[in-house]
């Protein structure tokens, strides 16, 4: 393989639930996952960034069996190439790192074999293969998403907000955190979440002012924000002090929204948050999975 075969695909990492949304609504963030093509070696998958030290480099990892995926499902033969994979999203923190990685295999299966797929087919097939369509479809789509029922909704990030994430070192990982929600919760309860989302929304794309009262959730935040009991401090300490803040994903990050000319928003988060919590200043990803034209993979910064 000629360096001018590289065929690369830049995918962001994903804030779902956005509060009241649970597993309908999320967010593309400005951090991301590259993934590129590379002459085949020993190691099917060559991992660097975030990860590099524990996950697999063989046919198990979740890049190359997305890209194989997408092969078998648009009927096209698997390419016989390596994998080039480096991520800045922390793993386990609820920022979307596994559904990055099952995107940018679907995206980099379609980029190189040219078999089709609308971006719909693959945020099914990248959720059915990770689990997440929430995540799946910010990751493809970019910006802000509504998935359910199989159809997935992009909307414009309101230009006034900026988010926040508050990273902990602690992990958590997604599956242990959904085996504690609810089965039930009373129809109330549910009616009165679907109405926040809505309200969310409409104030995260710019329809209507951002209340942070409804960034409440009541389906899988109280369950989750008590067994992380860190992440539930710092969401009631933001809350407290008017800023829309929940939790990402399914934890234990925490996103924030502030307002984006706000200069001591940053500053005033960080504070809230103290010294145990990376603060980022992160920017809307409004773009989602991109191809990107035949190109070597940057080093390693
Ligand atoms: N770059 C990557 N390459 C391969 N697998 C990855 C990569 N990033 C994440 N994963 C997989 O995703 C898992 C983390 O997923 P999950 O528990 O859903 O947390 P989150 O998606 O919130 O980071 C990792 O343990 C690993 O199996
Ligand atoms: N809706 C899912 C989202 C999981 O996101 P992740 O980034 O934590 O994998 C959930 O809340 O379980």
């Amino acid at each position: 393989m000629e360096p001018d075969d590289v065929v690369r695909v830049e995918v962001p990492g994903t804030s779902a639930n956005l509060g009241p949304g649970f597993d309908v609504l999320a967010a593309a963030l400005d951090l991301h996952l590259v993934a590129a093509t590379a002459a085949p070696g020993p190691r099917r998958v060559t991992v660097e960034g975030q990860g590099a030290d524990e996950l697999p480099g063989d046919d198990g990892n979740l890049v190359w069996r997305a890209f194989v995926g997408y092969c078998e499902r648009f009927g096209a033969e698997v390419p016989d190439v390596g994998l080039r994979v480096r991520s800045d999203i922390p793993l386990e923190r609820g920022l979307g790192s596994s559904a990055a990685a099952a995107v940018a295999g679907v995206a980099l299966g379609r980029a190189v074999t040219r078999a089709g797929g609308s971006d719909q087919d693959l945020i099914d097939l990248a959720a059915a293969i990770e689990g997440h369509a929430d995540n799946a479809a910010a990751a493809v789509l970019g910006g802000i998403v509504v998935a359910v029922d199989g159809v997935a909704r992009r909307f414009d990030p309101a230009p006034g907000l900026r988010p926040l994430v508050c990273i902990p070192s602690e992990r958590q990982a997604t599956q242990a955190a959904r085996a504690i929600l609810p089965a039930r919760v009373p129809l109330a309860t549910a009616a009165a979440n679907g109405g926040r989302t809505a309200l969310a929304l409409a104030g995260l794309t710019g329809l209507a002012a951002l209340d942070p009262r409804t960034f409440t959730d009541e389906l899988h935040e109280p369950a989750r924000l008590e067994a992380m009991g860190p992440t539930g401090a710092l969401v009631r300490r933001l809350r407290d002090t008017g800023i829309a803040a929940c939790l990402s994903g399914a934890g234990p990050t925490v996103l924030a929204i502030v307002g984006a000319r706000d200069e001591s928003a940053p500053a005033s988060v960080a504070e809230l948050a103290g010294p145990e919590w990376e603060v980022r200043v992160s920017g809307w990803d409004r773009s989602g999975a991109a191809a990107c034209p035949p190109t070597v993979l940057p080093a390693e910064a």
